[in-house]
């Protein structure tokens, strides 16, 4: 059975292939550093060997409330923001029908998302869609002390106490966030909600693997114990005892790192599949909250092609020489359309008759990676067979290990995010939060 696997041929003359494999000692050193847990962060290294400690009474347990969810709401919001809903998003956009949510006759909850904008105008159309609507919430903190998903459950709840009585209201919630601490465990124990768990040893942006994403992806209808499947293949794939040249993580990280050595400051991920764009959402967080630290780190960017190429494709093509992309490049399209003949050809396409699109797009990713090789921009290709729940988890897991990687040969600690909260800081000294009065009176003095 194939599995996801890395292209580098495409990176010379910036990064040769002899200069990424003099990075074996150092990459497998910080490999180590990270199986055994011992490393920065080592606080927050539980998402390491998670994909081999999911129990399959846990996943029961989940798609048990998944069940009771869908049984019970034809609509179900998920509630958080950054790694609280980011990764849930990505699988379930990269699976779902596109249209799902159009179509009258569906087997599954659409789902929706909120407490990830402080938008009133989204908010307000939200409650409008939901007031006569059989829905359910999903509120996932880790901290439980987040601001925009806290307001955002805050009105959802008041529109479900209007619509149902406690005990149903109790029935179409679901909390996911810390074991002990924090405002929405509070919440969650007096109301009475079912809850999940966030481990204290996951970070947010590494938590697609805990309940954060496994609930979400199992009430869309898909299937959880396959993604987990595919994360723990590339584990193995990915351990202390695979040789450097065979580990994708390890190679990926070496040298995304050495273009940004070349000066290679910003890393664009490309896919060709409109589905895959809320997963770059994700891996934009992944990378850009574990690196953008002590005033370095690759910016990571993303394009939807060949969407982008209308847009981006210019400067991409002819601006600054100072990006690189990293393509994920599916095998297979799940469907299939032909495109057909036409008499009066006033378009030309004629020659494309009998064709599949996705053939068309594939010449369009072959195209485009030599335009833009030629161009100077180095090429990482990520080969994925197929978008499916185990490939995902593949590529999931495949992103995460190297993300650690990569953090640590950078030199900062992947796996916090003290940056984070100066805006915090700033935004509850301008909203007047109780406790804050030193610092309001500071910041209205700079207005
Ligand atoms: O799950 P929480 O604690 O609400 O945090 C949501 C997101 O906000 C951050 O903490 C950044 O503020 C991210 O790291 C995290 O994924």
């Amino acid at each position: 059975m194939k599995n996801l696997a890395i292209d580098v041929s495409n990176v010379a003359p910036e990064v040769s292939l002899d200069q990424i494999n003099a990075e074996k000692e150092n990459v497998q050193k910080h490999l180590e550093t990270l199986m055994a847990k011992t490393g920065k962060g080592n606080d927050f290294l539980g998402w390491v060997d998670l994909p081999a400690e999911i129990s399959a009474d846990h996943l029961k347990s989940i798609e048990a409330t998944a069940e009771r969810l869908r049984n019970k709401a034809d609509y179900v919001v998920v509630t958080g923001i950054g790694g609280s809903y980011l990764g849930a998003r990505a699988v379930i956009d990269a699976l779902n029908d596109s249209f799902d949510h159009l179509k009258g006759e569906r087997k599954n909850p659409v789902i929706l998302y909120a407490g990830h904008n402080i938008s009133e105008d989204y908010t307000y159309e939200l409650l409008e869609l939901l007031k006569d609507k059989s829905f359910g919430i999903i509120v996932i903190s880790k901290s439980g002390t987040t601001t925009e998903p806290a307001i955002a459950f805050r009105v959802l709840k008041e529109l479900l106490e209007t619509k149902y009585d406690k005990s149903e209201v109790k029935e179409r919630i679901v909390a996911i966030t810390d074991a002990k601490k924090g405002a929405l465990r509070t919440l969650a124990e007096q109301e009475g909600y079912e809850t999940f768990v966030i481990p204290d040893d996951v970070g947010g942006r590494y938590s697609v693997l805990t309940p954060v994403g496994l609930l979400p992806i199992a009430v869309a209808g898909f299937s959880i114990s396959e993604l987990v499947r595919g994360a723990k293949t590339m584990r193995d794939l990915t351990g202390t005892d695979v040789p450097f040249d065979k580990n994708p993580s390890s190679i990926y990280a070496a040298t995304r790192n050495l273009l940004y050595q070349k000066g290679k400051k910003t890393e664009i991920l490309v896919n060709y599949h409109p589905k895959l764009h809320y997963f770059a959402e994700w891996w934009k967080q992944l990378y850009g909250e574990s690196e953008g630290k002590e005033n370095k780190g690759i910016f990571p960017a993303a394009v939807d092609f060949t969407t982008d190429l209308h847009s981006m494709g210019q400067w991409i093509q002819e601006g600054e020489r100072t990006i690189f992309e990293t393509v994920i490049s599916v095998g297979a399209a799940r469907h299939r359309v032909l495109i057909p003949r036409d008499e009066a050809n006033l378009d030309n396409l004629n020659y494309l008759a009998g064709k599949r699109i996705d053939e068309v797009n594939k010449m369009a990713e072959l195209g485009t990676r030599i335009a833009h090789t030629d161009g100077g921009v180095p090429n990482i290709r990520i080969e994925l067979p197929e978008l499916n729940e185990y490939y995902l988890g593949q590529m999931i897991y495949f992103f995460e290990k190297a993300c650690g990687i990569s953090g640590y040969i950078l030199g900062v600690n992947p796996f916090d995010q003290p940056g984070v909260e100066a805006y915090k800081k700033n935004m509850f000294a301008l909203l007047g939060k109780p406790g804050f009065e030193k610092e309001t009176e500071a910041i209205k003095k700079r207005l």
